[in-house]
């Protein structure tokens, strides 16, 4: 059986990642130091509770599971924090991060799926945004994910690793089978935070600006679901056996959908009010982000299944439901 070492195994998305690792026969082992990740949603294979900052942990991890690849998620993501607190970021993201690469080199590990993100091109000259849109991040978060981008390309380059960083658009939605779903603490995400103002769990949404050059004035994100971003991890694996070097993807449904569109539909799924407010723009958000995720379908054969934004809302909300209801 083939063990994968999946870093942030315990969050949000790595724990669908590990999911689907195990239903198509892997076995994931989870390294995470728990710091927003969960130990309940280590569900399917070994947990390994640490640091990616801990060299010699990680190094030990390694040698007792030898695994054939890593996927590595474990990093701070909050794009407002990392702009009040950006060594926070570039410690866990960048330190953090070089740590787990030389490690791998250490202990030749040459395969590696990286955890990237659309806030790595910071405002884009051209939406629908391809691979080929220049990457200059506006926020310290979108910084320390292209730094890293970087070091994976130095690493392959040097040491014969393969990388595929997979920079994903917006993830939302739940396990459709409710195993496992999004559980921040805080929260930021819109999605979650609209979904506790439908429960009564929150006043109202607060929408940051509408004053953006955008059809209704609110800003426009490219929604993924989670299942289907999982699934694109596999198919990278597979892809890297056939393709030293390093190289990137864009993940999204190639739709954009805007605040107040997701508010409109998430009233729409739950039947439910979700009163709205007016607020300010929060700093470090680009206007549009819509992905071109071409490259993805002809390279990796990868195409999400869940694309209705309404369809994510609703696995999100039965999730919800489950929590809190
Ligand atoms: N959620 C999104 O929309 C989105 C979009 C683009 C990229 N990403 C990236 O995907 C990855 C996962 O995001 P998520 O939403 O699941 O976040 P998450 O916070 O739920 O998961 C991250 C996990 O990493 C762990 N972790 C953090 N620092 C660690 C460290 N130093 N050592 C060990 N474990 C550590 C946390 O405990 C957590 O379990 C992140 O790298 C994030 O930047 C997320
Ligand atoms: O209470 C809220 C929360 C969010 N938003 C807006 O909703 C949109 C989506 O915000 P959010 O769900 O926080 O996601 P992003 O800030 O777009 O960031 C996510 O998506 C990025 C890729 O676009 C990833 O890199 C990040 O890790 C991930 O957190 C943005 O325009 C926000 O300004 C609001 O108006 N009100």
């Amino acid at each position: 059986m083939s063990t994968i070492l999946v870093t942030g195994g315990a969050g949000y998305i790595g724990a669908h990642v590990c999911k689907a690792l195990a239903r198509a026969g892997m076995t994931p082992v989870t390294l995470d130091n728990l710091v927003y990740g969960h130990e309940r949603a280590v569900k399917w294979g070994p947990f390994e509770r640490g640091d990616i900052a801990d060299g010699d942990f990680v190094r030990a991890v390694i040698a007792r599971h030898q695994p054939r690849a890593v996927i590595h998620l474990a990093a701070f993501a909050y794009v407002g924090e990392s702009v009040s607190d950006p060594g926070r970021y570039y410690r866990n993201n960048v330190v953090g991060s070089l740590t787990l690469l030389e490690a791998m080199r250490d202990l030749k590990v040459r395969d590696l799926v990286f955890s990237s993100t659309c806030a790595t091109y910071g405002e884009p000259e051209q939406v629908p945004i391809t691979e080929a849109e220049k990457q200059q991040p506006i926020n310290p978060y979108g910084a320390s994910k292209l730094m890293m981008e970087r070091m994976m390309a130095d690493f392959c380059a040097a040491h014969g690793m393969r990388a595929v960083a997979l920079r994903y658009f917006n993830v939302a939605g739940a396990d459709p089978e409710g195993e496992i779903g999004e559980s921040h603490d805080p929260e930021t995400h819109l999605i979650p935070l609209v979904l506790e103002a439908a429960l009564g769990q929150r006043e109202a949404i607060t929408l940051f600006g509408d004053d953006y050059p955008t059809p209704d004035g609110s800003c426009i994100r490219d929604y993924l679901h989670v299942s289907d971003l999982a699934d694109a991890h596999l198919k990278a694996l597979t892809w890297l056996g056939g393709h030293p070097g390093f190289d990137a993807f864009n993940l999204g449904n190639e739709q954009g959908a805007s605040v107040r569109e997701v508010v409109e539909t998430a009233r729409r799924v739950t039947g439910r009010e979700i009163p709205l407010r007016i607020g300010a723009r929060r700093a470090g958000d680009p206007p549009v982000l819509v992905a071109s995720s071409a490259r993805a379908h002809q390279e990796l054969g990868w195409r999400p299944q869940l694309g209705a934004l309404a369809d994510q809302i609703e696995t999100a909300w039965r999730w919800t439901l489950s929590q809190h209801g």
